[in-house]
């Protein structure tokens, strides 16, 4: 095989292996509940490891739970999370308040693709009230499936990081 080719291929596996190893922790609220049982069937069919964070459909405040999921992707470099309440802002902003956590809303498959390649975005909130479920498992695609593209974007995820430190 050519050098080039060689490399290609070996980014390939340990990419694959790489998604292998990630765990993806998920969390909703009561009105992401259901959204929820249905991404969690689609990460079981892509045999990845998944860890629950709740609820478990009772009313649940989405603070809470963005916390579980937020606090756990924040101390396992590598891992995603997937975080769903009714429209997915609630969660947004609670996950983006802890270090290390950069949570973004997924509802359209551009910004759900561009915020993996510009953003190395490790979380994604979708809203259960304003996503259908075709839509919804798609970006769940989108988003895992997407890497980061680095290059001149490195520069300000950095920069993001820094501001955690600053304020
Ligand atoms: O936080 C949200 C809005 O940003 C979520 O959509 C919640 O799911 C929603 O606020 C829950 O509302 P409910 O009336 O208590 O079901």
């Amino acid at each position: 095989m050519h050098g080039n080719a060689v490399f290609v291929e070996c980014c390939h596996i340990s990419e694959q292996r790489s998604q292998k190893n990630m765990k993806i922790w998920i969390g909703c609220d009561h009105a992401g509940y259901e959204r929820k049982q249905e991404v969690i069937a689609l990460l079981k069919e892509r045999q990845l490891e998944v860890e629950d964070c709740g609820c478990d459909g009772e009313r649940a405040d989405y603070p809470v739970i963005a916390k579980a999921v937020g606090a756990a992707v924040a101390s396992h470099s590598g891992d995603m999370g997937i975080l769903i309440c009714g429209t997915g802002i609630g969660m947004s902003i609670a996950a983006n308040k802890i270090r290390g956590v950069r949570a973004a809303l997924c509802a359209d498959a551009f910004s759900t693709k561009y915020t993996r390649l510009h953003n190395d975005a490790n979380v994604m909130c979708m809203g259960a009230r304003t996503l259908g479920s075709g839509l919804a498992l798609e970006l769940v695609e989108i988003f895992l499936d997407t890497p980061f593209e680095g290059g001149r974007h490195e520069k300000r995820v950095h920069m993001i990081t820094e501001l955690e430190q600053e304020w």
